[in-house]
């Protein structure tokens, strides 16, 4: 039986990339060792055991914690199917990949929901093949974990986080070395920022990418 930590589930629109404006199911995943110096969700990325607490507590919440339950994919599948509306699931984190999800995104797509997966392509992507994969690669971060050829080969989209002008640098040598014209591609600028913004339109229409802005951020929506 799988034992999936779960930091939160709620229930909003996708903000991000080709499923913006999709209401969706967010299953956050507990634990990232990525690093990310300005990521938006570090209470998820350790698991201590004393954070863990119980499935009520975690579906209440509406802050951010680093809280988290443990569960197996069929009462994830079950419990998302019962509890909520949206036909959507997105499975985030934290970095979900660093488990094997082809047991819960199977389950959930079994239910006739639509599984959408958000991942940093450091850990191998193992989804159910109909699953749609979020590639965000990450430029020069501490741990220093390399983004997996077999990341860029199964994502069905590519978005890259931007904050200056010399991430959109290696962004554009990464696009050349890594994505093929199939992906979609999408620039997205860090934290609402306006120069990052400007980067990511002026790269755009360079690279013939997209630009993806977190609107759920915008609206102050979760
Ligand atoms: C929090 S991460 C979790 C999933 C996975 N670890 C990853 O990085 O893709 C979800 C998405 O949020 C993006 N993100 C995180 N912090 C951000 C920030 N401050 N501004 C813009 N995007 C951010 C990531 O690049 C990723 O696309
Ligand atoms: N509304 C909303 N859309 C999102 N798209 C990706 C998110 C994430 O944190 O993975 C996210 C999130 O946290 N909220
Ligand atoms: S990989 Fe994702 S969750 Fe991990 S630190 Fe980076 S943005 Fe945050
Ligand atoms: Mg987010």
């Amino acid at each position: 039986m799988s034992r999936i930590k779960v930091n939160e589930v709620f229930e909003t629109i996708q903000g991000e990339a080709a499923f913006t404006g999709s209401p969706a199911v967010f299953l956050r995943l507990q634990g990232c060792p990525v690093g990310c110096g300005w990521c938006d969700t570090k209470h998820t990325w350790d698991a201590l055991q004393e954070h863990e607490t119980s499935q009520d507590i975690i579906i209440a919440k509406t802050e951010d914690s680093p809280h988290y339950f443990v569960s197996d994919a069929k009462n994830l599948a079950e419990m998302v199917a019962q509890n909520y509306q949206a036909k959507h699931v997105v499975i985030t984190g934290g970095e979900p990949c660093m488990i094997d999800l082809t047991e819960l995104t199977t389950e959930l797509l079994a239910k006739g929901l639509r599984v959408q997966i958000e991942t940093s392509g450091t850990f191998e992507v193992r989804v159910h093949p109909r699953a749609w994969v979020t590639l965000s690669p990450k430029i020069d971060m501490p741990a220093g974990l390399p983004v997996l050829a077999s990341s860029y080969a199964r994502a069905d989209e590519i978005k890259y986080p931007v904050g200056n002008a010399r991430d959109i640098e290696v962004v554009i040598e990464q696009v050349l070395q890594h994505v093929t014209p199939s992906k979609l591609l999408w620039l997205q600028p860090l934290s609402q920022s306006k120069k990052a913004t400007d980067l990511c339109i002026a790269a755009a229409t360079q690279l013939d990418a997209r630009v993806s802005i977190q609107t759920h951020k915008f609206i102050g929506i979760r």
